[in-house]
C-alpha cells in the first residue's frame, strides 16, 4: 500500500540566531510525495499542483525546461522527503519478515543496548530504540552503567551478549564517557553482531571493490535508502558528502561510491566547501553546525540529505529547544527537487536499519532466508 506523506501542516523554522530564518513558514507550501511501494517502482507524483516543473530533475536529467533556477523559485519548490514515513514502512517490513522467522524457526531476533552515563539525548535514543523493537517483534535487552564504570566493566558486559545465542545484535550508545577507550570497547563486539557496523573490519570491507561489510552503518545506509525509495538515481551522479566522521561522513562517500557516483567529500578544511557543493546533483551533510548550508551552496534540482540534528534554543517549544538540521532548510528547499526535514528525515530512518540489521544478523545466525 502507497503510504502518503504526512507532513503537511507541520510547522518549521530556522534558527533565528545565525540569520536563516525569515520567520515561521508552512512544511504545508512544499509538495508532498507519494512513496512507491518497492524501491524500483518508487515514482513521485504530485498531490498538490506548483507552477514550476521539477518532475524530470529529480531524475538527474538537467532537461532545460525543468531546471529550477533560484531566482525564479519564489515558491518553496523543493519536495520534503519523508523518513518518518519511509521509517514506518520499513518497519512494516520488518515485522513480516519477523514473524515468518518466528513461525518458522521459533526464534525472534534479539538486540542488546549498552549505556553509560547520564546523558538525556542518550537516554531517549535508548528509548526509542527499544520502542522500536517492540514494535517489530525484536526481544531487547539493555544494560544502563554509571557514568564513572570502568571500561573492564563495559567489556565484561559485551563479552555475555556475544557469548549469547538470544542476543543477535549489540550497540553501545556512543558517546562513551571519556574515560573510557572506544576504539577498545567497538573493537571487543564481535562482528557477527556488529549491527552499528562501526568494527574496523565491516568498515574496510566497504572500502574494498568486491567485498561485502556483514553490516553498513546505520545512519549512511538509511540516507542510500531514502534515495532508493524517492526513485532518485545515484549512478554516474555528482555527489558531496559534508563532513568525514567515521559514523557517518566517511561510510557514506563509501556508499555513495559503491552506487557508482562521483563522490566528493568536504570537510573542516575544505577550501571552497560551497563552489564544492553546488556541483553536487547529491548532497549528504553529516557536520552537526545548525544552518551551516545555505541555499546559495544548492545546485538547482539537487536532492538534499540533511543528516544533522542540532539543538538550537527555543523558548517558544515546550523543551526549551528544538531540532533544525546542518542545512538551512527554508532556503535549501526553494532551490532543491527534493529534501529532507529534521525532525522527521535521516533520524527515524537511522532506527529502521538498526532493527533491519539485527534481523539480517538473526537470519544468519539461523540460517534461516
Ligand atoms: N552506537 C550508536 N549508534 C547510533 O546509531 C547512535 C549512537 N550510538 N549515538 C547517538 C546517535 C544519534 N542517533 C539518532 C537516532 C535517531 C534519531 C531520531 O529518531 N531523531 C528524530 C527526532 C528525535 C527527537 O525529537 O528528539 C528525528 O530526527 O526525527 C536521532 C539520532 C543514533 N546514534
Amino acid at each position: 500500500m502507497a503510504a502518503a506523506a504526512a507532513s503537511s501542516g507541520m510547522m518549521f523554522s530556522s534558527a533565528t540566531s545565525d540569520g536563516c530564518s525569515r520567520g515561521l513558514q508552512r512544511v504545508s507550501s512544499i509538495t508532498v510525495l507519494r512513496l512507491g511501494l518497492t524501491r524500483s517502482a518508487a515514482v513521485f507524483s504530485r498531490t498538490r499542483t506548483i507552477n514550476i516543473q521539477v518532475r524530470t530533475s529529480i531524475s538527474g536529467r538537467s532537461s532545460s525546461s525543468s531546471v529550477i533556477t533560484a531566482a525564479t523559485a519564489t515558491e518553496a519548490s523543493g519536495k520534503v522527503i519523508d523518513g518518518k514515513s519511509v521509517a514506518k514502512q520499513i518497519r512494516e517490513e520488518i515485522a513480516t519478515e519477523i514473524s515468518r522467522m518466528k513461525a518458522s524457526t521459533g526464534v525472534v531476533p534479539g538486540l542488546a543496548v549498552i549505556l553509560v552515563g547520564d546523558r538525556k539525548d542518550s537516554a531517549t535514543y535508548v528509548r526509542n530504540k527499544k520502542k522500536a523493537c517492540e514494535s517489530v517483534g525484536i526481544e531487547s535487552y539493555e544494560v544502563h552503567l554509571a557514568e564513572d564504570s570502568s571500561e573492564k566493566e563495559v567489556l565484561q558486559h559485551i563479552k555475555g551478549f556475544n557469548d549469547d545465542p538470544s542476543v543477535n545484535g549489540i550497540l553501545v550508545q556512543l558517546p562513551l564517557p571519556s574515560h573510557m577507550n572506544e576504539q577498545n570497547v567497538l573493537n571487543a563486539v564481535c562482528i557477527d553482531k556488529d549491527v552499528d557496523g562501526f568494527n574496523p573490519l565491516n568498515i574496510g570491507l566497504l572500502a574494498m571493490r568486491d567485498r561485502e561489510p556483514l553490516f553498513v552503518p546505520c545512519t549512511p545506509k538509511g540516507c542510500i535508502e531514502l534515495l532508493h525509495r524517492y526513485g532518485v538515481p545515484i549512478k554516474g551522479k555528482r555527489a558531496v558528502v559534508i563532513g568525514r566522521s567515521n559514523i557517518v561522513g566517511m561510510p557514506a562517500a563509501l556508499l555513495l561510491q559503491r552506487e557508482d557516483a562521483t563522490v566528493s567529500l568536504v570537510h573542516s578544511r575544505t577550501k571552497n566547501p560551497e563552489e564544492i557543493t553546488r556541483q553536487a546533483d547529491i548532497v549528504i551533510s553529516a557536520v552537526g553546525k545548525p544552518n551551516m548550508v545555505r541555499g546559495s551552496w544548492i545546485k538547482p534540482g539537487a536532492v538534499v540529505i540533511d543528516v544533522g540534528i542540532n539543538p538550537v534554543e527555543d523558548a517558544k517549544s515546550p523543551r526549551g529547544y528544538r531540532l533544525v538540521g546542518d542545512v538551512c532548510f527554508e532556503e535549501a528547499s526553494k532551490i532543491a527537487s527534493a529534501i529532507t526535514p529534521v525532525p522527521g528525515g535521516v533520524g527515524p530512518m537511522t532506527i529502521a536499519i538498526l532493527l533491519s540489521n539485527t534481523l539480517v544478523a538473526a537470519k544468519r545466525a539461523h540460517n534461516f532466508k
